[in-house]
């Protein structure tokens, strides 16, 4: 579904962020990404997405090499802040990305309904991004990628900016609406209990620049639960190893 060869970036100001990196994701699975802080894990989102060009290798999706942004993706950033519309309502923040693609108004609203509804904010439709709590208005941010229906989906550090509550419930609605959408998704995050928690991989990459140090495969049910899943040994084990090939990561950055 997703390739990514000898992928390298560097910016104009000659910092390489990214240095051959290998990454093949099939279709329907969920890949955690983590990595020291600041050791690329965004710019490789942003080239998997077509934001930004590699100035080395290249992304594949569904055999086609991604060269702008492509129709079947979409991006769900930390910052829901920012990427909500304030002066549109729910619903209609929802369905833009649908009227851009030519979707006709009721379907567009229908689509929109559905997917407010998957994410739990059936009602909200009519609201504005402001009059919502900031776990409700990243829900907003998902029920958009869904109502989109991407098969691809990335997500860059999703739940980073709500309290440790919401973050949870926000992972259990991932792990729902992954089971029943069945989309590819490649998730970055800072958190290494929640790389494991939602992931079928852990892929851990060094520091900068980033290529991919270990992948992992998630040894555990697919059905999870945030009591008994953290405290199954399998979910101990791998959150320690991830963590030490992490701090390992950073470590490395200080003997340069
Ligand atoms: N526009 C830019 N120009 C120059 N360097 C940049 C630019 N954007 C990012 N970088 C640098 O590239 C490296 C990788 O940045 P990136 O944001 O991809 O890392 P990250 O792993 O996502 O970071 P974090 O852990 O802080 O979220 C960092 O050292 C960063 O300072």
């Amino acid at each position: 579904m997703l390739e990514i060869s000898g992928l390298a970036h560097s910016y104009p100001d000659g910092h390489r962020a990214v240095g051959g990196l290998d990454l093949r994701v099939d279709a329907q699975q969920l890949v955690s990404i983590v990595g020291p802080s600041g050791c690329g894990k965004s710019t490789v989102l942003r080239c998997v997405a077509g934001l930004q060009r590699p100035t080395g290798g290249e992304v594949r999706l569904d055999g086609a090499v991604v060269e702008g942004v492509p129709g079947n993706l979409a991006v769900v950033f930390q910052d829901y802040s920012r990427s909500l519309f304030p002066w549109l309502t729910i619903r209609d923040n929802v369905a833009l990305p649908l009227r851009r693609r030519g979707v006709a108004r009721a379907e567009r609203r229908r689509l929109a309904e559905q997917a407010l509804n998957e994410v739990g904010l059936d009602g909200a439709g009519a609201k504005y991004p402001w009059q919502l709590s900031g776990g409700m208005q990243q829900r907003v941010a998902i029920a958009r990628a869904l109502a989109y229906k991407p098969s691809l989906l990335l997500m860059d550090e999703p739940f980073g900016s709500v309290d440790a509550q919401t973050r949870e419930d926000l992972e259990d609605l991932l792990l729902q609406v992954r089971a029943r959408e069945r989309m590819t998704i490649l998730l970055v995050t800072h958190d290494i209990d929640e790389s494991v928690y939602v992931g079928d991989r852990v892929v851990v990459l060094s520091r900068s620049p980033a290529r991919v140090i270990a992948d992992l495969p998630v040894d555990l049910p697919g059905q999870r639960d945030q009591i008994s899943t953290r405290a199954d040994p399998r979910f101990v084990a791998l959150r320690a190893e991830v963590g030490r090939l992490v701090r390992g990561g950073s470590l490395q950055k200080k003997t340069v």
